[in-house]
């Protein structure tokens, strides 16, 4: 309870903290309140069954003070609890926010959109039931028992130090089982996540599943962790529960012990029977609040799990944005002896030296994992790179800040994201002030007229999710669009490897060739056009260059380009064949 009390304190600003402080320290007066009040009722009984009703109403005035000063505390703590836990809920998708977007591109992916959903929606809840719910009868049931055990060795300090006895074998076991069953819910938590990701991803690959004829398999996956997930569960329902019984076993035990205790001590004429009686029903107060304590730990392991993991996401080391950023002279690329590694131990990349002058093509070829994406995402500043600089128009882009490179480079990626949204609203993103005529015109050059000719109600038609109502050559076409119309001096692209029929084939290029007029363009190079065009072309392989020179150049080297331009040949006359059988 500690830990989370002080987690929670990094997690939030200095006045939040002094709130968190005043709300435990009135959740722990409501405790020490309910715990004397519990004590009162002692001497109460004892006066009452003893018919002396001079004690009797010298101790009721103290139970009632007691008893209003502990209402009292609870709802000035309820209160501020409930605003802070309101706040928390604020904080924690704010800070989250705030820090993501700082974080380098690179980190997202699948799973990371997954696990962030999770802490946006369950994660933050969980943690803003912390001083919401669980604070309160967690500090009352740790609290009142021990202010229950001073008030006893007053009393009867033989039954006193057999309650504390008891009291530390329960947390002692309760922490045994915490180390347990948190073991469990780390497994329930990693499977409920791959079971949510295998989920998603089944629905987003729904095409590709069906036309490859790979539905069982997909299903296959999905079975697997929704299956592994339900173990998972199984294993923490048995293991909570059995923990849980373990945690009554003990308690019970202790009332046992106390009960035989206190008739043993009354038997013997060393306590009277009326305060034996008070006693017993103190014991049973105080052990009502030890199952309280066993039950909410669990849910305080669940939120203490879910701060922490965000508290991790908070704890990365976002890219470093310079002080002073620098003007770069102009949209030359130059990538010096830059050497990168995803996981620190393989390299991706080995001093990789290449200048792109502005306003030049340079074709990026190569094999399969030789690099090519990632050489794409350092110069577009998605990781930092281990060893070497990559420069924009002489500027190392970690001194240029991620705003202002962002503002200098479009990026044309296969994977065109569109939002669920009209098809203007998907193109003017990239300039949200651009007028209708400068869209209108990128439109034209990319050829996104015909799209918008061809929809239902033009720009305005809502493109569905993920841009499903278009083909994938049209979604290239609006990407390209968003380029052209945000005008940045520098174009990465990473041209579609799929087979587009001819008409979009067509269309495709002629945008491309619009987007390179004047502008610095890297291009992965899948057409044969493209590396024809290409002012340089730049041969990748095991995360090096071996080749680099012109396009005529390199066929008479008679090396890997070679061999690069006798398979796309090779595809692309088989694709002229296909489309021509077909007419
Ligand atoms: N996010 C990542 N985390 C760890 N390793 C990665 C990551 N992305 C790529 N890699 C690894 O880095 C290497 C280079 O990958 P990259 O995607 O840059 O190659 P590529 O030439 O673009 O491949 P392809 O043509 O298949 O897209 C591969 O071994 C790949 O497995």
């Amino acid at each position: 309870m500690i830990t989370i009390v002080r987690l929670l304190a990094t997690l939030v600003d200095r006045p939040r903290r002094r709130q968190l402080a005043r709300v435990v320290a009135m959740f722990v007066a409501t405790g020490v309140l309910q715990g004397l009040a519990f004590a009162c009722v002692v001497p109460v009984l004892d006066a009452a069954l003893r018919q002396d009703w001079d004690a009797a109403t010298t101790w009721l005035p103290v139970l009632a003070g007691l008893f209003v000063a502990h209402h009292v505390a609870l709802a000035v703590g309820n209160l501020d609890g409930y605003d802070l836990a309101c706040d928390l809920l604020d904080i924690t998708l704010a800070r989250l926010g705030d820090h993501t977007v700082r974080l380098p591109l690179g980190w997202y992916d699948q799973d990371r959109t997954g696990q962030l959903s999770r802490m946006a929606s369950k994660g933050a809840t969980d943690i803003a039931s912390v001083p919401g719910h669980l604070l309160r009868p967690l500090i009352a049931a740790v609290v009142s028992p021990i202010t229950v055990i001073v008030a006893m060795a007053f009393l009867e300090w033989r039954l006193a130090l057999a309650l504390l006895a008891g009291v530390l074998a329960v947390l002692a076991a309760t922490r045994l089982l915490s180390a347990i069953v948190g073991r469990g819910e780390g497994a329930y938590d990693a499977a409920m996540a791959e079971g949510s990701a295998r989920v998603v991803e089944f629905a987003l690959n729904q095409p590709a599943l069906r036309v490859f004829g790979r539905t069982v398999h997909g299903n296959e996956l999905v079975e697997t962790a929704l299956k592994e997930q339900k173990r998972a569960s199984r294993r923490l329902l048995v293991t909570g529960f059995g923990g849980l019984g373990i945690q009554l076993l003990a308690i019970q035990a202790l009332l046992t012990v106390v009960i035989a205790l206190t008739v043993q001590l009354s038997l013997g004429g060393t306590l009277a029977p009326a305060t034996a009686i008070g006693l017993l029903v103190l014991t049973v107060r105080f052990v009502e609040s030890l199952i309280d304590y066993g039950e909410l730990s669990s849910a305080l392991r669940i939120a203490e799990g879910s701060l922490r993991r965000v508290l991790d996401v908070l704890a990365l080391e976002p890219l470093a944005e310079p002080v002073a950023p620098a003007e770069p002279a102009d949209s030359g690329i130059e990538l010096r002896d830059v050497a990168f590694s995803y996981d620190g131990a393989t390299q991706v990349l080995d001093r990789v030296s290449l200048t792109a002058p502005p306003r030049s093509l340079t074709a990026v070829v190569g094999p399969s994992g030789s690099g090519k994406s990632t050489l794409l995402r350092l110069v577009a500043r998605f990781h930092d790179v281990t060893a070497g600089s990559v420069r924009l128009g002489g500027v190392d882009v970690r001194d240029l800040g991620t705003e202002a490179l962002m503002r200098r480079v479009s990026i044309v990626f296969q994977d065109v994201y569109l939002f669920e949204g009209s098809l203007r609203d998907n193109v003017i993103m990239s300039r949200p002030d651009a007028t209708d005529e400068q869209l209108r015109e990128a439109a034209r050059l990319a050829r996104v007229d015909d799209i918008v000719a061809r929809l239902p109600h033009g720009w305005q038609t809502r493109i569905g999710e993920a841009g499903s109502t278009l083909s994938g050559g049209e979604k290239q076409r609006v990407s390209i669009a968003r380029a052209l119309l945000k005008d940045a001096p520098v174009v990465l692209l990473d041209e579609a490897t799929a087979a587009l029929d001819a008409e979009n084939e067509a269309a495709v290029q002629e945008a491309l060739t619009a987007l390179a007029a004047d502008r610095t363009v890297i291009v992965i190079a899948h057409r044969l056009q493209t590396v024809v065009a290409a002012d340089q072309i730049v041969v990748l392989d095991g995360g090096r260059i071996v080749e680099r020179g012109s396009h005529d150049d390199l066929l008479a080297h008679g090396g890997r380009y070679l061999d690069f331009w006798r398979e796309r040949t090779q595809a692309e006359g088989w694709r002229l064949l296909a489309t021509e059988s077909r007419e």
